[in-house]
């Protein structure tokens, strides 16, 4: 299928608004390509470039309709992109490989260590005043300055057994004299940790071998804020872009683990996302003695290994955060006791106070390379689609889909390139063939982002037909229809319906999905791209309350 085949849906251009398109502001006189939005505090701008609503397409809907999975089950995907490589210009080949020398650009993992002091003293974190409330260590109290190290970490918890003594209940850590001998009390009062398995939670030493507190049952003075362990990992895995709503981090703290010598290990998995606006992971291992329990997190043929096993002279916290669709897993401990503290990331918005990104991250090659597409006059003249598989799967539910907000890496990069200049920009789900059938099928694009098939296995070509086309409903536009900046590298390991099969935590109702980003290109219009000056429109403001919506923990 041909792409500007004139039955076949393609961008319009600003003359020509298709319902549901939000009209475009007028350029700043400061930039007159990326207008910032207002500073005005309490209420929240979105910016927006144009939808891609079902309006869009109604004009061929009864076409699409009569699609069948069998008119496009011949396995040519691959073959269709290499035709429309050969087809499209320079400038779009040139987008194309600046796309993919950026696959291994962007972190999908970072880590550090945090000194600890050997004297009990109050921390003021990095900074002299702290910069992130934590109600029980970014203390307000004046504090002399120290080189920035912890104190020393305590942990208390509650003992089963209401008459033990405080002074039982609780670690000083690096492990002191004093509190040493509580070390087999703190044992003796973790609970087996299960883990995730085909939507039930299950304890398995085969594949988890490790014991857990909840958060409700310890507390600890350390604290990840005041430690800028979450400032670092905002500008790593979370940054934002300019003249965007600020991304900020909600971190809440998730389980403390033990994973004991000489078997306590966690095999390969991901983590269950517990929210649509879960982006992340952090694991902060306490100074404990062990060997081994390295931490291995992958990210599609890339590893990053975290190994907090040997012996330091100087004691330190260490701690790794990653995106938490990626892979990981713990390796055995040989000896000793790995003591962590994880914590699930969510991304949510500043509601106190705007803050406003001072730098300029268009700069990059691959944003000028995306400005220099859509200024082409010879690309897409009348308009047109260009498709993203996204490097990373996103968390959604049964009846909402992924959040645009939590998009991680390369993904981001993709979306706000083009974004800022106008084009409309959406996430939808990639229909992955399930690997029960045993005929060779193409992806597909989805609308929605139903979980109906959660529970089950889809085995013939009938079902997986049935499913797409009305369960899930496949999106109007064809894969064919767009042209892809690159090819999809990422597997679900169950068809499109990608539930978590190895999670920390069984899940029923959140799955991760892999998604494509669909770009709605405006049509060239008197030798310009029409409608470029869009970037932020200034007439829709989101409420507080629809910011409340997204929050992690409503
Ligand atoms: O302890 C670690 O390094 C990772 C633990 C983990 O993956 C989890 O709790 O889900
Ligand atoms: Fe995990």
């Amino acid at each position: 299928m041909e792409s500007q085949d004139s039955s076949k849906p393609v961008a319009t251009g600003y003359s020509a608004p298709v319902p549901g398109i939000v009209p475009p502001r007028t350029p700043s006189e400061e930039d007159p390509q990326i207008a910032p939005s207002p500073s005005t505090g309490g209420e929240h701008t979105r910016p927006v470039g144009w939808s891609l609503e079902d309006d869009d397409y109604e004009s061929w809907e009864d076409e699409e309709s009569d699609k069948s999975i069998e008119s496009t089950a011949d396995g040519t995907d691959q073959e269709m992109l290499d035709v429309k490589d050969a087809d499209t210009d320079d400038q779009l080949r040139a987008l194309q490989h600046c796309v993919e020398s950026n696959y291994k650009e962007f972190l999908f993992a970072c880590g550090g260590t945090v000194p600890i002091s050997s004297e009990h003293q109050e921390y003021p974190g990095p900074m002299s005043k702290g910069t992130a409330s934590c109600p029980e260590s970014a203390s307000s109290k004046s504090s002399s300055p120290t080189s920035g190290a912890h104190p020393l970490v305590t942990l208390r918890w509650d003992p089963k057994d209401v008459s033990t003594p405080a002074s039982q209940s609780k670690l000083i850590l690096p492990i002191e004299e004093t509190t040493a001998g509580n070390l087999k009390h703190l044992l003796a009062e973790m609970k087996p940790a299960t883990f995730g398995r085909g939507g039930e939670d299950v304890y398995d030493e085969s594949y988890r071998k490790a014991s857990k507190l909840e958060p409700q049952n310890f507390s600890t003075n350390f604290c990840p804020y005041s430690t800028g362990i979450i400032g670092a990992i905002s500008q790593l895995l979370l940054p934002n872009p300019k003249f965007a709503d600020q991304r900020i981090i909600k971190a809440e703290l998730y389980k403390l683990n033990v994973y004991t010598g000489p078997s306590g290990h966690f095999r390969s998995h991901v983590d269950t996302p517990r929210s649509r606006s879960q982006f992340g992971s952090l694991v902060v291992c306490l100074p404990v003695k062990h060997e081994g329990g390295a931490l291995e997190v992958r990210h599609d043929d890339e590893v990053m290994k975290f190994d907090w096993g040997s012996t330091s002279e100087q004691p330190e916290l260490q701690w790794a955060a990653f995106y938490s669709d990626c892979e990981h897993e713990v390796f055995p401990v040989q000896s000793g006791h790995r003591i962590t503290l994880t914590y699930n990331l969510y991304a949510t918005f500043n509601s106190i106070q705007r803050s406003f990104n001072p730098l300029n991250n268009a700069q990059t090659p691959l944003d000028r390379e995306i400005e220099a597409l859509v200024r082409d006059p010879t690309f897409l003249p009348d308009g047109g689609y260009v498709g993203f598989h996204t490097t990373h799967t996103y968390p959604h539910n049964d009846s909402e889909g992924c959040l645009e907000d939590t998009l991680k890496g390369l993904d981001m990069v993709i979306w706000r390139g083009f974004q800022r200049l106008g084009c409309g920009v959406c996430l939808r789900p990639v229909l992955q063939p399930t690997p029960y059938i045993d005929v060779e099928l193409p992806f597909m694009l989805g609308r929605t982002f139903e979980l109906k098939t959660m529970d089950g296995e889809v085995e013939s070509i009938d079902e997986w037909d049935a499913i797409v086309r009305y369960d899930w409903g496949l999106e109007h536009l064809s894969v064919e229809d767009i042209t892809w900046l690159n090819k999809p590298t990422l597997q679900t390991k169950k068809a499109a319906f990608a539930y978590t099969v190895y999670g920390n935590q069984a899940s029923s109702c959140l799955a991760y999905t892999v998604c494509a980003i669909i770009v709605s290109v405006p049509k060239i219009n008197e030798g310009k791209r029409a409608n470029l000056e869009t970037t932020f429109d200034v007439d829709v403001v989101v409420e507080e309350e629809d910011w409340e919506k997204r929050s992690p923990w409503d």
